[in-house]
């Protein structure tokens, strides 16, 4: 068959209805996955009732949806509308509202800005991991989701509004930020549903969504009234949004911080709860990650100065993105009729790109479901597809937290690893949660925290 061009078209493997529907209720990460590597990476039409996505996973269909074509292909309808009710009108949304909130928040993301926050992160998360002192004394284990949540959120609420919160405070917004995260799995996959009726999750949503509002407002108004020039998100905005607008509306500006902190937080965190498991599987990548982090820190404190010298340990943090991408599916919806891989895809299709599915594309990743950080090692990244590895996105919305995930996750890490020798008190196997917005086990994860003798004092 050809097209208006001249060109083959060609037709998407399709999932009918009586298969897909009961894949993708029992277990929609590991399914969707599966659906896409057994295409070999060719476009795949998901039959849903009315609801057909259709599935992208290899990287040159990455590249045009994300990059070359990306503004054909915008962020509405599955996942999107249903968030917008918590994330208004900002960075993490389209259009103007978009472009403008991008601007403006990108040059505080930089590696040259980030590093200058990151002396402040450093001495938060070490104050947070010598609490952990108690646990391990006692022989009792951390949660972990409990534990790396609270500090990761600790540190981003440093970022974003400097020292105007109070820890109790802050520990009140990571629980109804991960409930935001975790009650739109119904939405998502039933996108056509009707806002006018209640679908499971909406009311936990709301509710969060509310308690969320009602803690960031009067700390941007906080910030307003003592008009300071310190460096921290809420004040560099405050700033900025007047300059360039002439007033600085509140509203804006909460929609801003609640982009950034569901975009920071709840990806940061979750990432890091698969590595527990990941270790105790490799004991051998466990024991490099020690002897790095134990020669690269000495007994002093871990400092941000450290992070670029502990290489293996961005290998592992990079493998652990391949393998866990916590933004698992990226959905788009097509402005205009167009082509993807020779597929035709109609005006108002939805789209989605699936990094959790092109990291297992075994053309691009040999084994791919074995974790290796040797993958990172010298030169091999180069001589890959640019578009193979997208745990951060790609194009115009790429992450702009890149640089602060990495500085943040390894400083709390490198803490951990130099104070205490962590390790699972049983064999913990952890499968991906139903649905979700973030890539979050089903199961709790505890880890024993065994004390390693330091010379330096606490
Ligand atoms: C492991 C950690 C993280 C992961 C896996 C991650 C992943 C992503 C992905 C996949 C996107 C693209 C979304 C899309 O194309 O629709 C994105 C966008 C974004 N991320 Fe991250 N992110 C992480 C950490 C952070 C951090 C620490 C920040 C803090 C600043 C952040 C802020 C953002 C923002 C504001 C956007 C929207 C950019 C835009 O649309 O222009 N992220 N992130």
């Amino acid at each position: 068959m050809f097209n208006a061009t001249g060109t083959t078209v060609t037709r998407p493997k399709v999932i009918p209805f009586y298969r897909a529907i009961p894949r993708l209720v029992k277990d929609p990460v590991t399914e969707l996955a599966r659906m896409g590597t057994e295409a070999g990476g060719r476009v795949v039409r998901l039959d849903l009732g009315p609801f057909r996505p259709y599935l992208i996973s290899h990287p040159d269909h990455v590249q045009q949806v994300l990059k070359t074509d990306w503004d054909n292909f915008v962020r509405a309808g599955m996942f999107w509308q249903p968030l917008q009710r918590l994330i208004g009108h900002s960075i993490m949304g389209e259009g103007e509202s978009w472009a403008s909130a991008r601007k403006i928040l990108q040059p505080l993301f930089t590696a040259r800005y980030t590093a200058s926050l990151a002396e402040d992160m450093a001495d938060i998360i070490a104050e947070r991991i010598v609490e952990l002192d108690d646990f391990a004394q006692a022989g009792r284990p951390i949660d972990v989701e409990h534990e790396m949540t609270s500090i990761v959120n600790q540190a981003v609420i440093k970022v974003l509004f400097g020292g105007r919160i109070t820890r109790e405070t802050a520990e009140r917004l990571a629980p109804e930020f991960a409930t935001c995260a975790s009650s739109i799995g119904f939405r998502m996959l039933f996108p056509s549903a009707p806002y006018s009726i209640r679908v499971p999750g909406d009311r936990a949503f709301l509710r969060a969504t509310k308690k969320i509002h009602e803690i960031v407002y009067p700390l941007i108004e906080r910030a307003q009234r003592e008009k300071t020039q310190s460096k921290e998100v809420v004040s560099a905005l405050l700033t900025v949004r007047l300059e360039q607008e002439g007033k600085a509306d509140v509203r804006q500006v909460r929609d801003d911080l609640v982009n950034v902190y569901g975009a920071a937080s709840e990806n940061t965190a979750m990432s890091l709860l698969w590595l527990w498991s990941v270790l105790h599987d490799h004991p051998e990548v466990n024991a490099r990650l020690q002897e790095e982090i134990h020669r690269v820190v000495g007994d002093g404190p871990v400092r941000p100065s450290h992070v670029p010298e502990m290489h293996y340990l961005r290998m592992v943090l990079q493998e652990l993105l391949r393998v866990y991408p916590s933004a698992w599916v990226l959905p788009r919806q097509a402005v205009a009729d167009t082509e993807i891989g020779g597929v035709r895809i109609k005006a108002g299709s939805q789209v989605l790109v699936s990094p959790y599915t092109t990291h297992r594309l075994e053309e691009f990743w040999p084994r791919p479901t074995e974790f290796d950080p040797e993958r990172w090692a010298g030169d091999k990244t180069e001589r890959r597809h640019r578009y193979s590895f997208i745990p951060f996105g790609a194009g115009p919305h790429v992450c702009i937290g890149q640089h602060l995930f990495y500085v943040e996750a390894s400083l709390l890490i490198a803490n951990l690893f130099s104070r205490y020798r962590p390790a699972l008190p049983y064999p913990q196997k952890l499968t991906p949660l139903r649905g979700g917005a973030t890539l979050r086990p089903k199961e709790k994860l505890f880890l024993q925290l065994h004390p390693i003798e330091r010379k330096r004092a606490a």
